[in-house]
């Protein structure tokens, strides 16, 4: 069956773009950056412009009418590349050429793009591809990629309230890390009093995580790691920037062994995961399927970091990562954004903007057996078309 038609829409607020968020939410709450060095944009991350790109939705449609939809964070940008460059690879294409049009559009973008936007939109197309392939063969994704090695997913969250997580039953809690190098051994000190804190509520046992979002030095992160070892903390998550491979080796030797180190969210393509994986050597590498090359990519890169002996946890994608992860031994719990604001409920990761998505129960998630990847667009949501191709 040939593929008809490519449409790249846009839509305001929530959806993918997920820091697109009103201002009282927690996930922009004083978080740690590397734009922190400006104290002008220390409070806030959109104030330095984390929400600027927006959602990208990208429809499939086959000739017999069936729409694949995938989604990202790309905005207008994002629905340009996919209109004017991507679409003439998947336009007339069958709907089973899924690796051979991944290939065109990587290599046609590579003068370009490489990481990035442009990965961030052959994501989408490549979502949409695989939720298209799973409705025309009346299939879930996960049955596509092989079948689940478990019955469900087991989630921890990322959350301003880890408090809450345990009693919801997740697996543990993932904190923003608030203070960086630019605030200083005070700002230190206050990142480990909150650790302190939150131990001392959650106990002993439950997962504690500190997300950096790139924020820190190889210094910083030794000595933040070390001082948080006091209060078990299970993994320091994405302390260096993407491209610093030499600084994630050199911070892997000088962290406490019992702690992991995790990262790989903002990287892409096997390229940049087996840079990261031989050099850094992650415990846990955290790549998004939005952002990294969609599908075809993850299942390439998850394979790379199971012979390198790393686990792939991908970064909170929703449905997008789950009908993976359930199908990788090497990907034993998955991650759940809370995007209530006050994290204090279990809301839709990409509320409004899905119908039918998926929420965990107990911190654990079952997925049906629904075609694709099991969710339709609202259609309640205004979507956008800014360019077009015919
Ligand atoms: C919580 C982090 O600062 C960021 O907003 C999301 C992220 O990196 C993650 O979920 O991981
Ligand atoms: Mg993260």
């Amino acid at each position: 069956m040939k593929i008809r038609q490519v449409r790249a829409l846009t839509v305001t607020g929530g959806g993918a773009d997920y820091h697109d968020q009103a201002e009282d939410h927690w996930i922009d709450d004083h978080v740690a950056t590397p734009m922190a060095k400006y104290p002008e944009y220390r409070a806030s991350r959109q104030a330095f412009g984390i929400n600027v790109l927006g959602t990208l939705v990208v429809e499939v449609e086959a000739e017999d009418g069936t729409v694949g939809v995938g989604v990202t964070t790309a905005g207008e940008p994002g629905a340009y590349i996919v209109e004017k460059h991507l679409a003439r690879f998947v336009e007339g294409a069958s709907v089973t050429d899924v690796e051979k049009i991944w290939d065109q559009m990587f290599n046609a973008t590579l003068y370009y793009g490489r990481k990035g936007l442009v990965l961030n939109a052959i994501s989408a197309v490549d979502l949409a591809l695989y939720d298209l392939l799973g409705k025309i063969r009346q299939e879930p994704v996960y049955a596509l990629l092989g079948g689940p090695v478990r019955d469900e997913l087991q989630c921890y969250a990322t959350t301003g309230r880890p408090d809450v997580a345990k009693e919801l039953g997740f697996l543990g809690g993932k904190m923003t890390l608030q203070h960086g190098p630019a605030e200083g051994v005070e700002g230190l000190h206050a990142n480990i009093e909150r650790l302190r804190k939150m131990r001392e509520q959650v106990g002993p046992d439950f997962w504690l995580m500190f997300d950096c979002w790139m924020a820190l030095d190889v210094e910083y992160a030794t000595r933040l790691a070390h001082a948080a070892a006091e209060y078990d903390l299970k993994w320091l998550e994405e302390a260096l920037i993407p491209d610093d491979y030499w600084g994630y080796g050199e911070l892997r030797r000088r962290m406490p062994s019992t702690m992991l180190m995790t990262t790989g969210e903002h990287e892409h393509t096997r390229y940049g995961f087996r840079l990261l994986l031989e050099m850094g050597r992650p415990d846990i590498i955290q790549p998004d399927v939005n952002w990294c090359g969609g599908i075809t990519e993850l299942i390439k890169i998850s394979a790379l970091a199971d012979a390198h002996g790393a686990m792939v946890v991908p970064h909170g994608s929703s449905v997008y990562s789950y009908h993976f992860v359930i199908t990788r031994h090497n990907s034993p719990f998955t991650e759940f954004l809370m995007m209530h604001p006050q994290a204090t409920e279990v809301v839709p990761m990409f509320s409004p903007l899905l119908l039918d998505e998926p929420v965990p129960v107990g911190g654990r998630l079952r997925l049906p057996e629904t075609p694709g990847f099991g969710v339709r667009l609202n259609p309640e949501v205004e979507l956008r078309r800014p360019y077009d191709h015919d």
